[in-house]
């Protein structure tokens, strides 16, 4: 187990008049490789949580265990700086940490922290910038002259030049663009698979991370509300919501079409991809090629006079092989899978992560067809996802 947590509780200024309990009683593990995220509304306890993984903080009652290393309230630990090197952890808007007038010397910084002989040193630096996606040419660079995404890339190399065994992420896509958030979040995801880094990152947009993460931890003022598979998150998705806890759309999605369906006992499909590709195997054999081309209503809604065929599992075959085009409609965006798939007022709750988005899903062994072409777009909802 790389992290264990038993019954820990932590209080900012204990035994102080302003003490101010963040954790009560967390109890959770995170597995040797794992690639597990922690979610929360603001104020949860995530950040708090995250700097008792290298001893940053030590809890107030309770024990931790990271690694080999125990912290026990109120006990001495021993093997801290070891657990430092070990254990990185990468804190919100890390280019606010960088200070060296090259990539290469902040990259350095740490590693030779640490008593690196400094051709090893420039050994890791490269290293982790190739890790994180840069090449060499930037190691001569000011960081200061590079682009938000770069910069943030950079403070993530210069935490992975330590050579952790365990990366902890505080919200690291956040105020990026979209195109640097998801090569961010895709970046963390190949760490993970070709390095056997056990990765934690905290995020408040969860639909970033579930298509990675295999682990979930919910935090709830300061209380673990859950701790889980993807598969397990959506289980529970009624009771979280009811205690407050948005959760993204491609969970509502899900629900929706396997109750549809009669898929609840799958691993939910929580990206475009996997509901495409799983709705292809809901056709039937013989569909010629489809294309969703029916067009949406300016308000993102199923258009009134759209034929919205019933579908039962088992009678996929009523299914159309092209969705009618409503005529006097400006926009040519494809219709609301879920809409289409006849989910009806769940599919209100299905605003989706689908969005603008045209998926090709292999349709493998289908007769007739080497490809079904779904051009997949969830139910929109006002102000939501
Ligand atoms: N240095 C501090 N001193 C006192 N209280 C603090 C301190 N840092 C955080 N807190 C409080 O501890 C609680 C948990 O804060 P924490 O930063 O861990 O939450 P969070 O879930 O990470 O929030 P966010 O998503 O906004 O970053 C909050 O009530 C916060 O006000």
């Amino acid at each position: 187990m790389a992290i264990h947590f038993e019954q820990v509780s932590f209080a900012y200024d204990d035994r102080s008049l302003w003490r101010h309990s963040a954790l009560e009683n967390v109890t959770l593990h995170v597995a040797r490789g794992a690639f597990a995220a922690i979610a929360g509304a603001s104020g949860s306890g995530k950040s708090t949580l995250m700097q008792l993984f290298n001893g940053l903080l030590k809890p107030t009652a309770g024990k931790v265990r990271v690694l080999d290393v125990t912290l026990q309230a109120g006990e001495k630990a021993s093997g801290m700086r070891e657990l430092r090197r070990r254990v990185g952890l990468v804190f919100q808007f890390p280019e606010q940490q960088l200070f060296e007038d090259t990539v290469e010397k902040d990259l350095c910084f740490g590693p030779l922290n640490f008593g690196c002989p400094a051709a090893e040193a420039r050994e890791r630096a490269s290293r982790a910038l190739a890790l994180v996606g840069l090449d060499d040419s930037f190691l001569a660079r000011n960081p200061f002259h590079l682009s938000g995404g770069q910069m943030r890339k950079v403070a993530i190399a210069s935490v992975l030049a330590m050579e952790p065994d365990v990366i902890a992420l505080d919200e690291p896509t956040a105020t990026l663009d979209p195109q640097s958030r998801a090569e961010l979040a895709g970046m963390l995801s190949r760490l993970h698979r070709e390095q056997g880094k056990t990765l934690i990152v905290v995020t408040h947009r969860m639909e970033e991370m579930l298509p990675y993460a295999e682990r979930w931890i919910v935090m709830n003022e300061g209380r673990i509300a859950f701790q889980g598979t993807p598969g397990e998150l959506v289980r529970e998705a009624v009771r979280l919501e009811a205690e407050g806890l948005k959760l993204p759309d491609s969970i509502h999605c899900w629900r929706a079409v396997s109750a549809r369906f009669g898929l609840e006992a799958e691993e939910p499909c929580l990206t475009a991809e996997a509901l495409a590709e799983r709705l292809a195997r809901l056709m039937p054999r013989t569909q010629p090629a489809v294309a969703g081309n029916a067009v949406m209503n300016k308000a993102g809604g199923v258009p009134e006079n759209a034929a919205v065929p019933s579908v039962m599992p088992g009678n996929t075959a009523e299914l159309p092989a092209v969705l009618p085009a409503v005529p006097g409609t400006e926009s040519q965006r494809p219709v609301p899978a879920a809409a289409v798939l006849g989910l009806g007022p769940e599919a209100v709750k299905a605003k989706s992560v689908l969005e603008e988005k045209t998926v090709q899903a292999a349709a493998a062994g289908r007769p007739g067809t080497e490809q079904a072409v779904f051009a997949v777009r969830g139910a929109a909802r006002e102000g939501g996802g």
